[in-house]
């Protein structure tokens, strides 16, 4: 039912694309009077036609209009393009609003500018809130994985409804005050990160399978499925799956996957992790590998400039599935489920050190522990084994890395010989898998007593006398490079 006249509605959503729409229709399925509002009124008048049976709906075709028809203190979710879009709406609804009124961000954006946006809009007396979401067009209608930010008061007021409309996993909803001003988009932009690196493993794991043993898409597909009911159970892994089978709709007998254009495009958050993370000094390598593989796939001219100049290393090239016997087929799969598996751990490790460190730089307070509680449902990287990740969090608030909780180390200590035996044979085939080899050479960095850094900081000193610190005494030293040789405290 949706009602145009008197009633006064008691929560608005304006930006009416694929988010916005299935938000609000999630919002008013779940009773609340909802107002919509679009720049372009025929979403608006759209979702009023096509969905007004679903809930109370109140259009709204100018910002006053849909303004006036919160009731006070209102409630807006802004549901627009991260960026200028989102400041153009917030400015021309901030004038309309009075103090007390709850803004919200629902939209990816960069923590930096819901900090900024946070305090502009404190000094006028309206609450923002900075809100991840994630779920893609099906999560915003079915529930959705929710990481607010903001105040307090304004969570006191938001959380109980966000709460309603997020999924619940064993009757939790994934939905909690995540922390102050930027921290829920922050949050979301390692949530996002982390979705890259999981996806980028998935992809590398496809690749050494695809052309490791010359399996078809749909053998694959099979394959992803079978992996789908162990650890690696998570909603990538199933739509890998789903992916792989699907045949070109215009084509018969050939894999979408065949004719997808191999270049992978991004909308900026895997890139804003990984900026971020080198300001905080954070090695998210994961997420980097993922950032620039997704660069490197769209150097078009690059890659079509290198056929037939740069070779693989020769016979049985990829393509051939010359490099694993078929004897040895089914140990060849094996490892690659556990590299990917050690990998994938690796990449979530390294997001949760990220979220640690944002939250001590920034005071935000962030319990690591509760985000994973939240992702567990809802989102894109909604897995099983964050359930394990929750565990290790309830066990050790303080957990220096997730590599280190008893149940992880062994896990990825199981599968190393198997990684190491991938990431051999991606090297030897010419097969690219940049995030398994990144992520091994990170346990490997971690797990190792002394690392190559004493010889950088040797070098550092000689050339720059930047001075190193010692194993055996306190303080700052420089060997005198250019004179007698001698050590110096500095
Ligand atoms: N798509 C997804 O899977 C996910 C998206 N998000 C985030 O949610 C937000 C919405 O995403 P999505 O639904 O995909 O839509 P888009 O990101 O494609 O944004 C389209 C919406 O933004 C509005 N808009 C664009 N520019 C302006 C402007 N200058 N002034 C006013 N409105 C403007 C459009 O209005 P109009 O119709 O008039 O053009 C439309 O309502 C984004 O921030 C996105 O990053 C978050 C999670 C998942
Ligand atoms: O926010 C999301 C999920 O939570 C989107 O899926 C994400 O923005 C996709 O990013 P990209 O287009 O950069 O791959």
């Amino acid at each position: 039912m949706s009602d145009e006249t008197t009633q006064k509605a008691q929560i608005g959503v304006t930006g009416l694309a694929v988010m916005g729409r299935n938000l609000a229709r999630n919002i008013a399925r779940h009773g609340y009077v909802t107002a919509v509002h679009n720049r372009t009124d025929a979403k608006t008048k759209a979702l009023v036609e096509e969905f007004g049976h679903e809930g109370t709906f109140v259009p709204g075709y100018t910002a006053q209009e849909f303004v006036d028809s919160l009731e006070s203190p209102r409630t807006i979710v802004i549901m627009v393009k991260a960026g200028a879009p989102t400041d153009a709406v917030i400015d021309e609804l901030a004038p309309l609003l009075s103090e007390g009124d709850i803004l919200v961000d629902g939209g990816n954006a960069h923590f930096l500018d819901t900090r900024r946006r946070e305090a502009a809009l404190r000094e006028k007396g309206i609450h923002f809130a900075g809100v991840g979401v994630s779920g893609g067009e099906e999560g915003a209608l079915l529930g959705p994985s929710i990481m607010p930010g903001g105040s307090e008061h304004a969570y006191a007021k938001l959380g109980p409804i966000l709460a309603d409309i997020a999924v619940s996993v064993d009757g939790t909803p994934c939905s909690t005050h995540v922390g102050p001003d930027g921290a829920g988009h922050f949050v979301k932009m390692v949530h996002n990160g982390i979705e890259y690196a999981d996806m980028q493993l998935i992809a590398e794991a496809y690749d050494l399978l695809r052309h490791g043993l010359g399996r078809t898409p749909k053998q694959l597909a099979e394959v992803f499925t079978s992996w789908n009911s162990g650890d690696l159970e998570s909603f990538l892994i199933e739509i890998t799956a789903r992916v792989l089978e699907k045949d070109d709709p215009t084509q018969e007998g050939v894999a979408l996957v065949d004719v997808i254009l191999d270049e992978a495009e991004q909308k900026g958050t895997g890139r804003w992790t990984v900026q971020t993370a080198l300001d905080l000094g954070t090695p998210v390598s994961g997420i980097a590998e993922a950032v620039f593989a997704r660069a490197l796939s769209g150097h078009a001219e690059q890659r079509g400039a290198a056929q037939g100049v740069l070779p693989g290393p020769g016979a049985g090239a990829e393509g051939t599935g010359g490099f694993v016997a078929e004897a040895d087929a089914d140990a060849f799969v094996d490892d690659v489920r556990a590299a990917l598996y050690a990998s994938k751990v690796v990449a979530y490790a390294q997001g949760f050190d990220m979220i640690r460190a944002g939250s001590l730089e920034y005071g935000w307070g962030v319990d690591p522990g509760a985000m994973a509680t939240i992702w567990r449902g809802g989102c894109i990287i909604r897995a099983k084994f964050l359930d394990r990740i929750k565990d290790a969090y309830a066990k050790n608030p303080e957990l220096p890395s997730l590599l280190l909780d008893p149940y992880f180390a062994d896990a990825v200590t199981r599968g190393q010989e198997a990684w190491r035996r991938v990431v051999v044979h991606s090297v030897t085939a010419g097969i690219p898998a940049p995030g398994f080899a990144s992520a091994l050479a990170y346990y490997d960095g971690l797990r190792r007593e002394r690392s190559s850094a004493a010889l950088v900081q040797g070098l550092r000193d000689l050339f720059g006398a930047h001075t190193y610190k010692r194993t055996d005494r306190e303080g700052s030293f420089h060997v005198q490079w250019s004179s007698d040789g001698t050590e110096v405290r500095s």
